[in-house]
């Protein structure tokens, strides 16, 4: 699904934050992406969602090469991606229906057809009944399985995971990754950054493990 070549990136005037990364991502595969703080995580999930352009080799996603997109193609290939966040970025104005409704409203789907393809996403993680709420009338851990509804809800290929639980305690924590291996076990490739050592001992995957920008 996913194949790095020799791919390299530094920001303007900094270091380079990630150097020759080679792997491969097998669809249907679930893989944990550790490293310490600053190790190029964040920066590595951006390049496959094509927020960030390498500087150097390719990015492959089912056999196209996403380093060579124009502007206009990379919402295609978001399309295909759903990304989950450590911080939720619900619209606190906006209902939960509405908030996961969103992508599929921008993609031009009739507002009655992306209600009823955000509810079946809020049933997926068990808030169906919240769906009228405001986010501010919901939990941390509520919130943040809101946004991975609305990471899932166009029904991506793969999902990438930044940091998804790092505002939550350890039980709700594994509820979150329980749920991500649902989704895995559907068929979906999962890509998860996170320091969550104790999570990863109790459901262990393949780690692709960063340090200093290289693949260790
Ligand atoms: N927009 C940016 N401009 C300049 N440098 C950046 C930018 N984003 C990240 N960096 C730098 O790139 C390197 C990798 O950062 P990145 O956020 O990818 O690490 P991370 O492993 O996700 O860290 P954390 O676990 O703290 O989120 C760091 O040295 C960081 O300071």
């Amino acid at each position: 699904m996913i194949r790095f070549e020799n791919v390299s990136k530094a920001y303007l005037g900094g270091k380079p934050a990630l150097q020759g990364l080679n792997f491969h991502l097998p669809v249907g595969s679930m893989t944990y992406l550790i490293g310490h703080s600053g190790a190029g995580k964040s920066t590595l999930l951006k390049l496959i969602m094509g927020m960030e352009r390498a500087n150097g080799g390719r990015i492959w996603f089912n056999g196209h090469d996403i380093t060579r997109l124009s502007r206009y193609e990379i919402p295609f290939l978001r399309r295909q991606i759903g990304m989950v966040h450590q911080d939720y970025r619900l619209l606190p104005d906006k209902s939960i229906i509405e908030n996961v409704a969103l992508p599929l409203i921008i993609a031009g789907i009739h507002p009655k057809e992306a209600d009823v393809r955000a509810l079946a996403a809020l049933e997926r993680v068990g808030l169906r009944e919240r769906a009228k709420h405001l986010p501010s009338y919901l939990s941390g851990g509520e919130q943040q399985r809101v946004d991975i509804a609305r990471a899932i809800v166009h029904k991506p290929q793969l999902l990438l995971a930044d940091e998804p639980t790092g505002n939550l305690d350890d039980a709700l924590s594994l509820d979150i990754f329980s749920l991500f291996e649902s989704f895995n076990q559907f068929g979906m490739t999962v890509l998860i950054a996170t320091h969550n050592i104790s999570i990863i001992q109790q459901k262990p995957k393949p780690c692709l493990m960063l340090e200093n920008g290289y693949l260790r």
